[in-house]
């Protein structure tokens, strides 16, 4: 099959978090099992340049209609370890793509409607013509809507859609002069409550509704997150549209790549090592160690890699850091914040421990030191408000790091708790769950993971090697999107 992806993020060129992950992580294996997939970007000017080989034009005429004219764009085309990226150039005064960052502008909702519109462009002009067109996130969803509403009549009639919801917080929306921009220019029709309406705000569309509404086949990352936008208040508002179109709804797992995410073959890691040569985990402790400047001794390191967002809990993600040295354990922080605030909190809490022998946070975003610290940690910490899937976790099993979890979203479907899980038998086991939001909970869990260190090491590594055993690979989740996409092809 021939599948093009269309999204914002594409580790490791694009990466501001999982969803970048996924998209090179899912293509990879795809290609793997014998499909074709070219996979579409903005062209961004904070890209990792470094990552791509053979960066060349590839179509250099494109002009996008937008508004009551067009814009001019070139198409460069290149290899990202070995896979097809196009990279849409935008050439007008709102440099949509020219920001150094990804998002957080006023225009964000703009800049990404003018993206799906340029992809759908350059795949008509340039006579791409994919069975599927996977798109992911807000940041695509119109695609469809203009696909079934413009594109299909130039051509594009028997391409389909799959839409794959990573965050349902982020929907994306505006006002109807996005509608005039795309060139869908029917207010009544696209406001109506079957179509882009947004279920809460009067007069603004909502792009996520259209992904939902427009698309062949719509999912989030894992069966239990399906479960809990459709049911529960984790689908923001858009439960009454999964609702509607339940019958194109599921939740499919996410995959981790393990030739990125494999201490066996980990060229950023102190030493290589794996489940039959766990002992050797602890050189890379000691190199994490040495990088951060914490002191060496027979203490655990407790670690937390992820974006300090509301998301991802980050009052108890502070609260881990104080109860691990109460509890005389290291603790270890990589994070971006995604808002002023947090970044302060956390600037100050730095400044307040910087010359703590016990304790290091490094704020901002390094790739290269995640994978030291997964490798390197006893614990990693999640405790999420709500994670559609979560790679953290899936990534510290890989690593041998016992994951300490609030039992949410994808953290159910991959971890289950060393003295409660009541599914798994105990040689199946691989972490500790919580479940309440407060600092009570996830002390329970943080006691008995430490407990466990202190008291019973065998015990508390034999538990860190079945983690490792578990397959959260791509290979499983691929052969489900391909069932999908084969349901819907034309
Ligand atoms: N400061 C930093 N430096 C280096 N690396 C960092 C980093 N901050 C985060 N990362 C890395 O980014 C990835 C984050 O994965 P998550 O699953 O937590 O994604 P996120 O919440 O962004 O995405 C959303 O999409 C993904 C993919 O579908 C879902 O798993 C998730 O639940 C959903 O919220 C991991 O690879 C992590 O190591």
């Amino acid at each position: 099959m021939y599948i093009v992806q269309v999204a914002s993020e594409c580790a490791p060129v694009v990466k501001a978090g999982g969803l970048g992950d996924v998209v090179f992580g899912l293509s990879r294996e795809l290609e793997n099992q014998g499909h074709i997939v070219d996979i579409i970007l903005p062209k961004y000017d904070c890209m990792r340049y470094d990552h791509i080989w053979g960066l060349h034009e590839d179509y250099n005429d494109l002009w996008v209609p937008w508004g009551n004219s067009s814009i001019h764009c070139t198409v460069f085309g290149g290899k990202v370890h070995g896979h097809n990226c196009f990279f849409i150039e935008p050439h007008s005064n709102d440099n949509f793509f020219n920001r150094g960052k990804y998002y957080g502008d006023n225009d964000d909702n703009l800049r990404f409607a003018f993206f799906s519109r340029a992809a759908l462009e350059y795949m008509c002009v340039s006579n791409k013509r994919p069975e599927i067109i996977h798109c992911h996130d807000w940041q695509t969803g119109l695609l469809p809507v203009m696909l079934f509403e413009q594109y299909k009549y130039r051509g594009m009639d028997s391409q389909r859609v799959c839409y794959t919801i990573h965050n349902f917080k982020h929907q994306g929306g505006g006002s109807v002069d996005i509608l005039r921009a795309i060139q869908l220019n029917n207010d009544g029709y696209y406001l109506s409550p079957d179509r882009l309406k947004d279920n809460s705000i009067p007069n603004h569309i909502n792009f996520m509704k259209g992904g939902i509404v427009y698309s062949n086949a719509v999912n989030t990352v894992s069966p239990h997150h399906a479960w809990e936008a459709r049911f529960g208040t984790e689908g923001y508002g858009l439960g009454h549209s999964l609702y509607v179109h339940q019958d194109k709804f599921g939740g499919i797992l996410n995959g981790l790549d393990y030739r990125i995410w494999n201490p066996e073959v980990d060229d950023y890691i102190s030493m290589p090592y794996g489940p039959d040569d766990f002992e050797l985990k602890a050189y890379n402790k000691k190199g994490l160690r040495e990088r951060l400047w914490l002191e060496e001794k027979d203490r655990p390191i407790i670690a937390y890699v992820g974006r300090l967002d509301d998301q991802k809990g980050v009052g108890l993600v502070h609260h881990a850091l104080e109860y691990a040295l109460r509890r005389s354990a290291q603790f270890v922080l990589l994070g971006s914040a995604t808002s002023g605030q947090i970044n302060a909190q956390f600037w100050q809490i730095k400044h307040r421990l910087n010359d703590h022998p016990d304790v290091h946070l490094e704020l901002g975003f390094d790739e290269e030191l995640s994978h030291l610290i997964y490798a390197g940690a006893d614990m990693m910490v999640v405790p999420s408000n709500y994670e559609p899937c979560g790679l953290t976790q899936m990534i510290a099993l890989k690593y041998g790091t016992v994951p300490i979890v609030r039992g949410v979203g994808g953290l159910v479907n991959t971890v289950f708790d060393y003295d409660y899980d009541e599914l798994h038998p105990p040689e199946e086991r691989n972490g500790f769950v919580f479940h309440q939001t407060d600092a009570p909970a996830l002390e329970s869990a943080m006691h008995r993971a430490l407990e466990l260190w202190y008291t019973d090491r065998k015990a508390f590594n034999k538990l860190a090697i079945q983690g490792m055993r578990y397959d959260y690979s791509w290979k499983h989740p691929v052969e489900k999107y391909v069932e999908v996409y084969e349901r819907i092809k034309a």
